[in-house]
């Protein structure tokens, strides 16, 4: 199975969360379960990515949290429209992002994400997430993606 943010092209893939051109980021996969009907991301964090020692930062579950929504955006939005990612790449972004810390998140084991959208409509996709480190939830993250539109972003300045 081929993770959803291999699909995008070169353009949209130097994102610091996932993007594949991104030498410096955190490469984030995420893998979509078309019977389910929800999305996988696993990460295993690096001694570095500590918050106080023995759990992990935020910011990473945060940034985790992000990346994961917006590919599973792209993957529910194609399974809708029946659409294939191949043929039609989709990208979103995140226009808003509540992350629950709901326990602190052991630093060492594997960290499973598991998001399951709730919305599909229009340039629009609500995805709720869980995080469990060790079989325990540990995070829950609702994101609002919006496909991009031409001309993404305008000029700086
Ligand atoms: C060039 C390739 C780039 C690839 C980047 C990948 C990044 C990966 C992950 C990220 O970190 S993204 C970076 C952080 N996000 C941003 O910088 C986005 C900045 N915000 C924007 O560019 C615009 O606000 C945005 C594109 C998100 C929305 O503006 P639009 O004018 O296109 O949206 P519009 O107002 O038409 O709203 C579309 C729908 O989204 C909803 N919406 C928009 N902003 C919202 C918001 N903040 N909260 C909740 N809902 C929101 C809006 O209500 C509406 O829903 P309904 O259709 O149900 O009415």
């Amino acid at each position: 199975m081929k993770a959803i943010q291999l699909y995008y092209p070169p353009e949209w893939a130097h994102c610091y969360g996932c993007g594949y051109l991104n030498a410096h980021g955190l490469h984030i996969q995420t893998y979509w379960d078309p019977e389910k009907g929800e999305s996988e991301t696993r990460f295993t964090p690096r001694p570095y990515h500590t918050a106080i020692p023995g759990f992990v930062y935020g910011g990473l579950l945060a940034s985790l949290v992000d990346c994961h929504s917006t590919a599973t955006a792209a993957a529910a939005k194609a399974q809708a429209e029946g659409l294939s990612l191949e043929a039609t790449p989709l990208r979103f972004v995140t226009a808003s992002l509540k992350v629950d810390f709901l326990k602190p998140t052991p630093l060492g084991p594997d960290l499973r994400l598991v998001g399951r959208p709730q919305e599909v409509k229009g340039r629009k996709v609500v995805v709720e997430t869980e995080l469990y480190a060790a079989g325990t939830l540990t995070v829950r993250g609702e994101a609002v993606l919006v496909q991009i539109a031409e001309g993404f972003g305008g000029g700086a300045g």
